[in-house]
């Protein structure tokens, strides 16, 4: 990754359908180099559904979704600036916390050598804890281990989170603040979720409510 910038994202008149149901419609939407969005709306209103939209993962009933003018389904480069975190932690409760890391830095073609996983577990505060197997940690634990990815993340890319403040206690909600801080301070940008209210005063987010795209009652 080389872009000195996140890649500016588009999309015009979006819709998305899962299953039978038309979840929104007629959505604009627009992320740019050190904006934060914050995507809000009812429990089922496509908020996740969204988020894969954005990162590939599924296909618009109508509408593209571009980063710098390409259909994201379509761009490799896209691909290597997106970091995409879930809602679930994707970590795998075999391997040990650092391995766990290691193997998700690997598989999305980032740094994965052993001090690059310690740095980015002690950025979450989670070194004490770096040799333990991942189904010995708590629910807010695995998220920070799941988070740390974007403490060691090289280049400003664009950061798409489904809830990333769930389970994160005080410490952990003051540190991923100041990671999304600082990304987007350099250049980064970020669209995420939360049911949990942000610190606006910090983030400066732009709010996105997808309750106003709703195309039928949830
Ligand atoms: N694989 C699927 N097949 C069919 N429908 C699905 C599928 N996944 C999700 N849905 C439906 O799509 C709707 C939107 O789900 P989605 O997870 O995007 O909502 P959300 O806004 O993120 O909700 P929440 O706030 O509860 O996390 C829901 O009604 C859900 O039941």
């Amino acid at each position: 990754m080389s872009a000195a910038t996140a890649p500016r994202l588009h999309a015009e008149a979006l819709a998305c359908r899962r299953g039978l149901r038309l979840l929104f419609k007629d959505l604009n939407l627009g992320v740019e180099p050190g904006q934060i969005v914050w995507l809000r709306g009812h429990n089922g209103r496509g908020k996740t559904s969204l988020l894969r939209l954005v990162a590939g993962l599924s296909s618009a009933e109508h509408g593209d979704v571009t980063a710098d003018g390409l259909p994201v389904r379509k761009s490799a480069d896209f691909r290597e600036r997106l970091v995409f975190i879930g809602h679930h932690n994707a970590l795998k409760d075999d391997l040990t916390v650092t391995e766990a890391l290691q193997f998700l830095l690997r598989i999305h073609g980032r740094p994965s050598d052993l001090a690059t996983a310690h740095a980015a577990l002690a950025a979450l505060d989670m070194g004490s804890r770096r040799n333990a197997f991942v189904r010995t940690l708590s629910q807010g634990q695995r998220r920070r281990v799941a988070l740390a990815r974007l403490a060691v993340e090289p280049a400003p890319s664009l950061w798409v989170l489904d809830e990333p403040f769930d389970a994160l206690d005080v410490d952990g909600i003051a540190r991923l603040n100041g990671l999304l801080e600082g990304h987007a301070a350099r250049g980064g940008s970020v669209l995420l979720t939360s049911h949990l209210p942000l610190d606006t005063a910090r983030l400066s987010p732009t709010e996105i409510n997808l309750d106003a795209y709703a195309a039928a009652p949830r």
